[in-house]
């Protein structure tokens, strides 16, 4: 039997329990809990303010929640932070590369953070599979939207994360970057790996991901893969309110979360 407890084995790569997070009176996330199977897509939809990146942030590590669990391939990540993350990919802003240095030299800072010994062969190779292979010597600044997003996911997995967690990874990108990013996600869940993604698209939601959660005031509403969300709310009267033919996951979503616009 596998057991989630020991590092390395969990066939559940991610748990969060009753995870709460504040920012002073703030409440961001009211008690969440979820899990990520091994070799999941796994998306978190949720009206702007929802509590995603907050939700995010406390599985990261980057904020301390008031309260709950969140376990890492076995690891509890507020007992032992950095093995937990040297077991995690997290997407950087593009903003956050040092623009002037060529993607060779981000590549080989990054890899050397993570202690990742990549040779000039291995980089090229890496990058072959981006389709950046010819860029070798140029600058960050010079790279488009496209292109940066590729290097920016190219660095999150450099080290072989088994979980990938990406805040809004397409939002900005032209179609044919956003669907070569989908079949990107979809190449690292086919070599082992599982990705928590948040998005604010239900095409997206639906083309990649195997089960996606609702999120709403830090409050989980629901879970399940698109279809069974369909099917379990599609007679919902606040989800029949707002369907135009069929009930789609967008119905689901904006019936289950209300129709007033977030701010
Ligand atoms: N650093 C912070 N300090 C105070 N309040 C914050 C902070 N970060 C987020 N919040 C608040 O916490 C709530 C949840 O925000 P969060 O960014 O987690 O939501 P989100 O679902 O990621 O939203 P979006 O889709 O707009 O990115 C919001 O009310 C937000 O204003």
């Amino acid at each position: 039997m596998v057991d989630d407890k020991q590092p390395g084995t969990a066939s559940r790569i991610l748990s969060v329990t009753d995870l709460v997070v504040r920012y002073g009176a703030q409440i961001a996330v009211d008690g969440v809990t979820l899990a990520v199977e091994t070799g999941e897509i796994f998306g978190l939809l949720g009206p702007n303010g929802a509590g995603k990146t907050s939700t995010l942030s406390a599985i990261e590590g980057l904020v301390k929640p008031q309260s709950g669990a969140v376990i890492i391939d076995g690891i509890d990540v507020l007992r032992d932070p950095i093995a937990a993350k040297a077991r995690i990919g997290v997407q950087l802003q593009q903003s956050s590369f040092q623009p002037e240095l060529s993607i060779e030299q981000i590549v080989l800072l990054y890899a050397g953070l993570y202690g990742v010994r990549l040779s000039k062969m291995e980089i090229i190779g890496r990058l072959r599979e981006i389709g950046l292979d010819g860029e070798l010597g140029k600058s960050v600044k010079k790279l488009s939207g496209g292109q940066q997003q590729r290097l920016s996911l190219l660095i999150a997995v450099i080290h072989t994360p088994r979980l990938l967690l990406l805040d809004e990874p397409t939002s900005g990108l032209d179609p044919q970057s956003r669907r070569q990013l989908w079949n990107r996600i979809e190449y690292l869940r086919a070599g082992g790996g599982s990705i928590l993604l948040t998005t604010h698209s239900m095409e997206e939601a639906q083309a990649v991901c195997d089960r996606v959660a609702i999120i709403d005031r830090g409050t989980l509403l629901t879970v399940g893969t698109p279809n069974e969300l369909i099917a379990k709310h599609r007679t919902d009267p606040r989800v029949l309110k707002v369907a135009r033919t069929e009930v789609t996951l967008e119905d689901v979503f904006i019936g289950l979360t209300g129709s007033e616009i977030r701010d």
